[in-house]
């Protein structure tokens, strides 16, 4: 039976002072080992769930679970959850604290008190697992984007959470560093961390998740295997979200008298043979 880590149910939120809602009614369950992708349009409510996902907000009302039980509010309870949930902002500028990387992916360990010995083989340990070894003395903000968005991503991945949100991360990133993000996402997942990127890059989002959530005005639309979600066209397209390339060049692409051919389009893109 499928596990859920985090679940949403009927969570409303709104910003102090915003006229809209920006989560409305939101219900979505986190499956266990996934890689999962949210989509939505701006504006629809996707930053502000992961915000939710870690504490850092509070639902006006509605309940967020972590593995069946409601999240408590106080600094324990929250200072606890974030060692599980971690969370990577969009911009690294809003998550690198310390003047050196070294520094940076120590700071989350300090904070929980570990025993420097133990701080010192978990830093290297990170350092090297994110490539990141020959830069460790180097100051935070000399580094470039891509740099900076490892480190963002080694900072959290040091207190080894069970669930990694991320928000846009490859937005900003030419094709080398995606790519690498990618690799080191894959990676991260072999080892067992459950994960979630919210992102605007469907053709990255066809290739990599396996599992996707499309959220409209606060609120989930869809869910399910990516091979099912962009199928919903009509949907996608009233949503104004748009498809995969490949969908729409292989598949809606093709008129109704290639019915062999388009079949056997589809059998491909559904197995997602042609990555
Ligand atoms: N700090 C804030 N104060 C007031 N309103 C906010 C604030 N942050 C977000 N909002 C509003 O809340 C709604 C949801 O925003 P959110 O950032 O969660 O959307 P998003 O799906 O992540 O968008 P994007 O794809 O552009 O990053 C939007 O209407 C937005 O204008």
């Amino acid at each position: 039976m499928q596990e859920y880590l985090l679940e949403f149910e009927q969570v409303y939120y709104t910003y102090s002072g915003a006229q809209q809602l920006a989560l409305n009614n939101l219900t979505l369950k986190i499956p266990l080992g996934k890689r999962c992708a949210l989509i939505g349009q701006n504006g629809c409510g996707k930053t502000t769930l992961l915000l939710l996902a870690n504490g850092l907000y509070k639902p006006n009302s509605g309940i967020v679970r972590w593995r069946g039980e409601p999240l408590n509010y106080n600094r324990n309870y929250l200072s606890q959850l974030r060692q599980k949930v971690g969370l990577v902002f969009q911009d690294p500028e809003q998550q690198l604290v310390a003047s050196t990387v070294e520094e940076d992916i120590s700071y989350g360990l300090c904070n929980l008190g570990l025993p420097v010995s133990e701080i010192k083989d978990r830093v290297e340990q990170a350092l090297v697992e994110f490539g990141l070894t020959t830069l460790a003395e180097r100051p935070v903000h000399h580094l470039s984007l891509g740099q900076k968005k490892r480190v963002s991503i080694a900072d959290v991945m040091v207190l080894q959470p069970e669930l990694l949100v991320l928000d846009e991360p490859t937005a900003y990133l030419d094709v080398k560093h995606t790519r690498n993000l990618i690799a080191t996402l894959k990676k991260i997942h072999q080892n067992g961390t459950t994960l979630v990127m919210a992102t605007h890059d469907l053709d990255l989002v066809y290739r990599w998740a396996d599992w996707v959530f499309v959220m409209h005005e606060g609120r989930l639309v869809l869910e399910g295997q990516p091979q099912d979600v962009f199928l919903q066209h009509d949907l996608l397209l009233e949503l104004e979200l748009g498809i995969p390339l490949i969908y729409e060049i292989l598949y809606y692409g093709l008129s109704s008298e290639d019915e062999s051919v388009k079949q056997r389009v589809q059998n491909k893109i559904l197995n997602r043979t042609i990555i």
